[in-house]
């Protein structure tokens, strides 16, 4: 499988945070291409911190990334944004939504800071809109949705931009189980049409559905296995 991002080494302190506990220490990961990836562990084990470098949020105190073999310190921070909008979709626990907006104009949001005509967006909306089956819904405002449809927007938003990496904090934390398993049908789907999807979760049944589980203690990697129970 083909290499998508490697962390070498890589060490996140905060400020005012004690230089012996970072948030994370000398992380060591290599996550491929079309991988379904859970990371757990309990709370402040640095999941979040770990998300939030992936997707260049943040910067690592320490340590090399390395995003499709390109070091990711290379790329000046006049273009981080754009980078990260391309590379990157995100899912957030409360979806993040503009209620007021359509579910439309809450899609098309990513690519509004690219070239295109407008036409091409609505129709490249619309696309990933069936793909999450809310077409009809398209000219509803966000918050007339209920939350699982609200989360599949938001799945919708996350892909319109085709990024090489989906990363997804707690996306099924707010839901019920069931439209949580409906949430994780459609992740698992986008998964094997080919995405790479990074998912942050406390819950076992989602850990269950992804191929490998990545286990954070105080910062460190405490087990990172395949699922073999889901290759089928
Ligand atoms: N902005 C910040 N400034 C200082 N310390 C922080 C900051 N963000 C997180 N931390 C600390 O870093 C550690 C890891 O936090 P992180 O949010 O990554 O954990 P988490 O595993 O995502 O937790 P949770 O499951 O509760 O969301 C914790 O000790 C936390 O207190």
């Amino acid at each position: 499988m083909m290499e998508l991002i490697q962390l070498k080494n890589i060490t996140k302190a905060y400020r005012r945070q004690s230089p012996d506990a970072p948030a994370l220490e000398d992380i060591n990961l290599t996550i491929h291409r079309g991988e379904l990836i859970a990371i757990m562990g309990p709370s402040g084990s640095g999941k979040s911190t770990l998300l939030n470098i992936l997707g260049f949020m943040d910067h690592p105190t320490e340590g090399e990334y390395l995003f499709d073999a390109q070091p990711l310190q290379r790329i000046s921070s006049r273009h981080i944004h754009r980078t990260r909008n391309q590379m990157v979709g995100f899912v957030f626990q409360h979806f993040a939504l503009l209620k007021d907006y359509t579910v439309q104009d809450n899609v098309i949001l990513p690519l509004t800071f690219r070239k295109g005509k407008h036409k091409d967006r609505v129709a490249k909306a619309t696309h990933y809109l069936e793909k999450v089956g809310l077409a009809s819904h398209r000219l509803k405002k966000a918050n007339e949705l209920s939350g699982g449809q609200q989360q599949r927007v938001a799945i919708a938003r996350a892909l319109v931009g085709e990024p090489e990496l989906i990363l997804a904090d707690e996306p099924t934390g707010n839901l019920d189980r069931r439209t949580g398993e409906e949430i994780m049908d459609l992740l698992q789907q986008l998964h094997h049409e080919g995405r790479t999807i990074i998912i942050v979760t406390h819950d076992d049944e989602v850990a269950k559905r992804c191929d490998r589980i990545i286990r954070l203690v105080d910062g460190k990697v405490l087990t990172d296995q395949n699922n073999y129970q889901n290759q089928v």
